[in-house]
């Protein structure tokens, strides 16, 4: 079988303001993949490119079909008049696995009453829509873009045992786009780190983590042979931090608090730049 859920080679989308690539990437399959990035870095438009949304200008996307793919955008695109079950009505004729009592059980269970308009609903609850639409169909890859940012702390965590359940195939594979990185402190396998439009570091999530430092130093400077390879240095009247390779940290550990970083500190720093 076909390791690979995702493979995009050579992207690029070229806007008035914004360049996204060349972009290449691969979403492993049976793995959950992070892609985070600051605002603006890429994320939505390399998931729509994915899902066949938007159209590249070059490059090359091979994805499941979209019939086999559960898409949750930030915003939903569904007709705002349609009441929630017209949604899955609607829909039933796009999917051929469509499964109308799977649907009206996660309606219930996300509490999202049938005769709701989608003009109605909450952000949350326009969210927990997508996703009972994502669940209810045969699926490859779900494709989640910031599924969480209009989510409270409990909704939060029942999409991500959602998606731990979703796993529990191990042919099934997750894309999901976030800026809230703690959503993957908890899922993801693997991070994609999108800088201005290109990719800053694609590796498993454990790997990344483990290969940078975040040093904090007091009076003395961060010394000049590394200042090439520290990435979004901040001087305060105290003394100094920045993001480190970890191999040229600990060469600081007498001089310096080193400490592993979060996934935060990695795209905070990567988008500061060097
Ligand atoms: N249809 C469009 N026309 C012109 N510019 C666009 C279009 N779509 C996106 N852009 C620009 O491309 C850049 C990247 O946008 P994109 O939405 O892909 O980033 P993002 O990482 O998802 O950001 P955020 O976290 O803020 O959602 C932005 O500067 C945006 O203004």
């Amino acid at each position: 079988m076909n390791d690979t859920a995702v493979r995009v080679a050579g992207l690029e989308k070229h806007y008035p303001t914004f360049t996204l690539g060349p972009l290449d990437l691969t979403v492993p399959r049976g793995f959950v993949t992070g892609l985070v990035g600051a605002n603006g870095s890429g994320k939505t438009t390399t998931l729509k490119s994915i899902l066949g949304m938007v159209r590249p200008d070059a490059g090359r996307v091979e994805a499941p079909g979209r019939d086999r793919i559960g898409v949750v955008l930030d915003t939903p695109t569904y007709v705002r008049e349609w009441r929630a079950r017209e949604v899955g009505r609607a829909l039933a004729t796009f999917y051929p696995t469509w499964s109308a009592a799977r649907f009206g059980k996660l309606l219930d269970e996300f509490g999202i009453p049938g005769q709701t308009k989608v003009s109605a609903l909450s952000r949350g609850m326009g969210m927990k829509l997508q996703v009972a639409v994502a669940l209810s169909h045969e699926t490859d890859l779900l494709a989640f873009d910031e599924p969480t940012s209009g989510l409270d702390p409990l909704a939060r965590s029942e999409l991500m045992d959602l998606v731990a359940d979703y796993m529990t195939d191990e042919t099934h594979s997750v894309l999901f786009s976030t800026h809230i990185t703690t959503d993957l402190d908890r899922i993801a396998d693997y991070v994609v780190v999108l800088d201005k439009g290109r990719v800053a570091a694609a590796m498993p999530r454990d790997e990344l983590i483990g290969s940078y430092r975040i040093v904090r130093g007091g009076a003395d400077p961060l010394p000049d042979d590394l200042r090439p390879v520290a990435l979004g240095l901040r001087s305060h009247q105290t003394g100094w931090d920045a993001l480190l390779p970890a191999d040229r940290a600990t060469a600081l550990g007498r001089t310096a608090v080193v400490e592993p970083p979060t996934l935060d500190d990695i795209v905070v720093r990567f988008a500061k730049g060097h």
